[in-house]
């Protein structure tokens, strides 16, 4: 079990699906995001809730290592990916653990398993959009199927308000927003740290749903036999 999990026993006999969130954190703010995710998919009856953060000690050279953490994700059904937004991109923490994750990559091994993913920045917008795609395309590349946020948009109309649900109207996954002068005792909003609990909770249900449906085989292949297979279609 990784030394950085939070909560190392959560998954106890009557779990049948497992959410790991993933997430870095430079001064804490994206961390209390994380927390509010697991803590909505942990109040869903039998999931496994597991939260790592990625630090920056584990990078050497450019290269995150943790081989403790890779075989957590790869037994986990659903992974929930954060950082927060600098310089308009992914950290370069969970970068480098983006760019360790060629690994399960090559073997596929996370192909079919859901995902998710947020961020947090100061500015409202904040080019936080750039992050959650470069995620979303990270997932893609993994084979993971992504999940969105689900809430209707909040603080859109003149009776609006900071605390409403999904404050910034994001879907593609959750954005919060923190006070570059407040320390993590004022992170995001009310409402961000709802959306955030709602989110985790959406997430689980659907690992449920897609864990415990009609049986799906998963296939995957290396480069090699996928070269093969497409020399086998060529037409000639
Ligand atoms: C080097 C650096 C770059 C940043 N770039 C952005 C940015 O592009 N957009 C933005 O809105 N905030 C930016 N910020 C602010 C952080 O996103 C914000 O402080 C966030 O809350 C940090 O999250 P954390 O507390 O989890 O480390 C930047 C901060 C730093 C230190």
């Amino acid at each position: 079990m990784p030394v950085n999990d939070a909560h190392p026993g959560d998954d106890g006999p009557t779990d049948t699906v497992t959410v790991t969130v993933v997430y870095h954190s430079v001064h804490g703010h994206t961390r209390v995001l994380a927390e509010h995710i697991a803590d909505g998919a942990r109040l869903v009856p039998g999931t496994g809730v597991h939260l790592v953060e990625i630090r920056a000690e584990d990078v050497t050279a450019g290269r995150w290592h943790d081989a403790a953490v890779l075989a957590l994700l790869e037994r986990s059904d659903a992974v929930v990916f954060g950082c927060p937004t600098l310089m308009g991109s992914a950290s370069a923490v969970l970068k480098a653990f983006m760019e360790a994750a060629f690994t399960p990559f090559v073997s596929q091994a996370w192909k079919d398993k859901l995902a998710g993913g947020f961020t947090m920045s100061a500015s409202q917008s904040g080019d936080k959009l750039s992050v959650l795609e470069q995620l979303a395309v990270f997932a893609a590349q993994m084979g993971m199927q992504w999940i969105g946020v689900g809430d209707m948009p909040g603080n859109n109309w003149s009776g609006g308000h900071r605390d409403d649900i999904n404050r910034l109207g994001s879907w593609l996954g959750l954005m919060s927003q923190s006070h570059t002068d407040l320390d993590h005792a004022h992170t995001g909003s009310r409402g961000d740290l709802i959306t955030a609990e709602r989110y985790g909770d959406r997430i689980a249900r659907l690992t449920h749903r897609w864990a415990n449906a009609a049986p799906y085989e998963t296939s995957r292949m290396t480069e090699l036999e996928a070269r093969a297979l497409s020399a086998s279609l060529r037409v000639s």
